[in-house]
């Protein structure tokens, strides 16, 4: 009996990087998501790297050529490049195509891709909860999607067809789907993802700017705190210099909460608050928790 046809006949990638290889590492090993891969970068030596991993079909230096003969297109590209690449990739996409994207932020980007679509071509962007401080071919892995949120974005009136596919798409590749709206989703990422990787940067950043004897100790002596909570910051510059613009004003908003919260902990502090002091640890310590009840930690 000759098995079920694949979701797309062919699927390119755009950027196999981190989350671009990922996708194409997990498309090779289920034949149920496309039966061609085709990987599409700006940079020949990433081509040829994946090449050696041997997770695409085809690779190309060209956008009109990955992508003209794909049915879906996912866009695995730093967040400041995503819409212009659309505008340059969509003229050459064959009708009934589903344009999508993996970039962090929303708003700001769906607002510069819906005005360049053609109406035979639909545009589904997503965003994998998942990742690594690691980039590049070599750091993907097929499981990284696994048992992780991947969050849909259609803007609105987005055919229910399309999305269904691209939904299944992401549940072939291990995830649980979700469907948000863009500013909610950005807010959303404001807290859990942006913020935290600021203050990772900054914690660095600040203990980089210690007078040079203490700062030599303080690297010498970083133990799980420091060496847990600053995990992230060893992240793209690139990649995150663009949310942090994308994203700039939910971002400052989140900041001034926290710095906020953060205020009310040093007055705390200062006042020797014993009970508002705890009860600060406490509410933190209790979020913790719950997500390793999520299955998020
Ligand atoms: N890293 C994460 O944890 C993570 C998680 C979810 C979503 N994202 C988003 O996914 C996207 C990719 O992130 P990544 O970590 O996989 O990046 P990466 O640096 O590992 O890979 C990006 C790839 O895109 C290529 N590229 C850059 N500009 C290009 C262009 N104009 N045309 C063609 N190729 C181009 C690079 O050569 C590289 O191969 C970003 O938008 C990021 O915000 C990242
Ligand atoms: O785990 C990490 O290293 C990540 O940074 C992954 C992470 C995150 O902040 O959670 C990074 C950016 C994304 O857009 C989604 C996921």
């Amino acid at each position: 009996m000759s098995s079920p046809s694949p979701l797309f006949h062919t699927l390119a990638v755009i950027g196999p990087g981190l989350i671009g290889s990922s996708l194409l590492r997990r498309a090779q090993q289920n034949p149920a998501i496309a039966q061609r891969l085709i990987a599409i970068d700006q940079s020949a030596d990433v081509l040829e790297r994946v090449k050696s991993l041997g997770i695409a079909d085809q690779v190309t230096t060209s956008l009109a050529e990955g992508v003209q003969e794909a049915d879906i297109v996912v866009s695995c590209i730093p967040t400041g490049a995503v819409a212009s690449v659309a505008q340059q990739a969509l003229p050459h996409m064959k009708s009934g195509s589903i344009l999508s994207d993996v970039a962090s932020v929303r708003s700001t980007i769906t607002q510069e891709i819906v005005p360049h679509l053609p109406s035979d071509i639909t545009y589904v962007p997503v965003h994998p909860m998942a990742g690594t401080e690691y980039s590049g071919p070599d750091a993907g892995f097929s499981t990284l999607f696994e048992e992780r949120w991947c969050l849909l974005i259609p803007p609105e009136s987005t055919s229910s067809s399309a999305i269904e596919r691209v939904e299944t798409l992401w549940q072939l590749c291990g995830a649980r789907t979700r469907r948000v709206e863009a500013h909610y989703h950005d807010q959303i990422c404001a807290m859990v993802s942006h913020l935290p990787h600021l203050l990772a940067f900054t914690i660095c950043d600040t203990a980089d700017r210690l007078s040079t004897d203490l700062r030599a100790d303080v690297l010498d002596y970083a133990a799980s705190g420091f060496r847990d909570f600053t995990r992230i910051a060893g992240s793209d510059p690139v990649m995150w210099r663009d949310i942090f613009l994308a994203n700039r004003d939910i971002i400052l908003q989140t900041l001034e909460r926290f710095q906020g919260e953060t205020a009310k902990m040093a007055e705390a502090i200062r006042t020797g608050d014993r009970d508002a002091i705890t009860e600060r640890i406490e509410r933190g310590r209790r979020i913790r928790l719950s997500l390793l009840e999520n299955r998020q930690a």
